[in-house]
């Protein structure tokens, strides 16, 4: 009966427990796996936009309630709404990411990817080799959604045996190679110029003198505080943070913008009052207010980053709930945002719900794109920068037509993928 009280047996995890004795399901509502083995066989080779839906759908059945999975490795505590995320956000010691990062972190060191914009000072259409590269990223990505719908996959033997590891050890070889060339035309320029930065922004807004990324790092391994698998690490990292959340952000303001073209021509109109199109600085981006709530609205219902996880490193109590070591958080953001108790009527553009007036009173966890706490977004300054710069540059010179409705969007995880492939025109 012990055994019993702290383990699931059958689906091989630990129990979550209440603080004050009382069963789990008066807390959370834990949701019944398809199988008696828990919720191992409910998500067992789902395709992306299935697990996508199968998750929405378990926050339906949970009524907003934050709810409980048990899998074969652990147990899956999933945040849905602000209340329950507010203690996690603020706890100091829950920083650790979740298992699903583990899967990433063992092909790609501590991080990977791409990125449109010039953090590094170095334009991914300069380097030979960008498509591939793109292409490659992506077919990781859908080998981590595969193996993340088997838990068994988890194991890294299995999957080494099994699984998708030679071709995903492949393109990870491929996006390697291509951050290996970003740094190594860096390095040279910068040792042509006597170790200093090429890319130095002096007459920024700010006053300050400021270098593009790279060239920081480069910088620092000159002095020996780092070296090169360490620079390899951070602009992987960084191109991994920074490329499919922007880009995808922008792809669904565009989108929206098309369907109300009515916020379409107030963007427009606040545009066209900028002065000094030629140089244009973040204080006048910072002019663009409306601008700013069209791509919060269009972050609220479509977050680039749909959910994030983190994980118990030990016992820890959180919400009333004792969760065992090694237990895993989920928090859904796109649940979080989409919650009718801070916005009514979630699933209508309203880009006015970010009105200052609007947001004094709003929860301070309601709105999490860029998640919060101690492990938030350190580019979403530069994010909201580079969405503004794109959008102005584009609505200056076309106007965007509709062509798919978003009620007809089937949206995926990993990379919300637009069912047909043009979702608005230009014109
Ligand atoms: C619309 C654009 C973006 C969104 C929605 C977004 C969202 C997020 C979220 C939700 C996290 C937390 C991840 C977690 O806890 O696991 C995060 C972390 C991070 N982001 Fe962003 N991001 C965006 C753009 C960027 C850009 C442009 C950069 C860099 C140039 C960047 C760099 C990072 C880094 C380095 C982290 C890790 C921080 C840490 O773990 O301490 N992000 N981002």
């Amino acid at each position: 009966r012990k055994v019993n009280e702290n383990y699931f047996i059958l689906a091989l995890c630990q129990r979550i427990k209440c603080v004050d004795g009382k069963p789990l399901e008066e807390k959370v509502c834990v949701i019944p796996g398809k199988t008696i083995f828990g919720n191992n066989f409910d998500v067992l080779n789902l395709t992306p936009g299935k697990l996508f839906e199968l998750t929405r759908g378990w926050a339906k059945f949970s009524r907003g309630r934050s709810y409980v999975l048990h899998f074969l490795k652990a147990p899956v505590y999933n945040i849905i709404n602000a209340e329950d995320a507010e203690q996690l956000f603020q706890s100091q010691t829950l920083t650790t990411k979740g298992i699903m990062y583990d899967l990433i972190r063992s092909f790609l060191g501590n991080g990977l990817l791409m990125s449109q914009e010039t953090a590094l000072g170095v334009k991914l259409t300069d380097i030979a080799g960008d498509i591939e590269y793109r292409a490659a990223i992506h077919n990781v990505e859908a080998i981590l959604v595969e193996r993340a719908c088997n838990p068994l996959m988890y194991y890294e033997i299995i999957f080494y045996l099994f699984g998708q590891y030679r071709k995903c050890k492949h393109y990870v070889e491929i996006a390697h190679n291509f951050s290996g060339k970003i740094i190594n035309k860096k390095r040279k320029e910068f040792i042509e110029n006597g170790n200093n930065s090429c890319n130095v922004d002096k007459e920024n807004s700010y006053g300050k003198t400021r270098y593009a990324m790279l060239d920081t790092l480069l910088y620092q391994e000159a002095q020996g505080l780092v070296d090169h698998q360490g620079i390899c690490e951070e602009v992987d990292t960084f191109m991994f943070e920074g490329y499919d959340t922007t880009s995808t952000c922008l792809k669904f303001a565009l989108l929206n913008l098309a369907q109300y073209p009515d916020i379409q021509e107030k963007c427009y109109q606040e545009i066209e009052n900028l002065t000094a199109f030629e140089n244009l600085t973040v204080f006048e981006f910072n002019k663009l207010e409306y601008l700013g709530c069209v791509i919060k609205e269009t972050l609220r219902m479509y977050p680039s980053v749909p959910f994030i996880g983190r994980q118990c490193t030990e016992e820890t109590v959180l919400n009333g709930l004792i969760l065992p070591a090694n237990a895993q958080i989920n928090i859904h953001i796109i649940d979080i945002m989409r919650d009718s108790k801070h916005f009514p009527e979630p699933s209508v553009f309203k880009p006015e719900r970010f009105f200052a007036e609007n947001t004094r009173n709003m929860h301070p966890f309601a709105f999490v794109p860029f998640s919060a706490g101690s492990r938030n977004c350190i580019g979403q300054k530069f994010a909201m920068l580079e969405i503004k710069a794109a959008l102005v540059a584009i609505l200056r010179t076309y106007r965007v037509l509709p062509v798919t409705q978003t009620k007809d969007l089937i949206l995926e995880y990993v990379v919300y993928r637009i069912s047909s492939t043009n979702p608005y025109i230009l014109a």
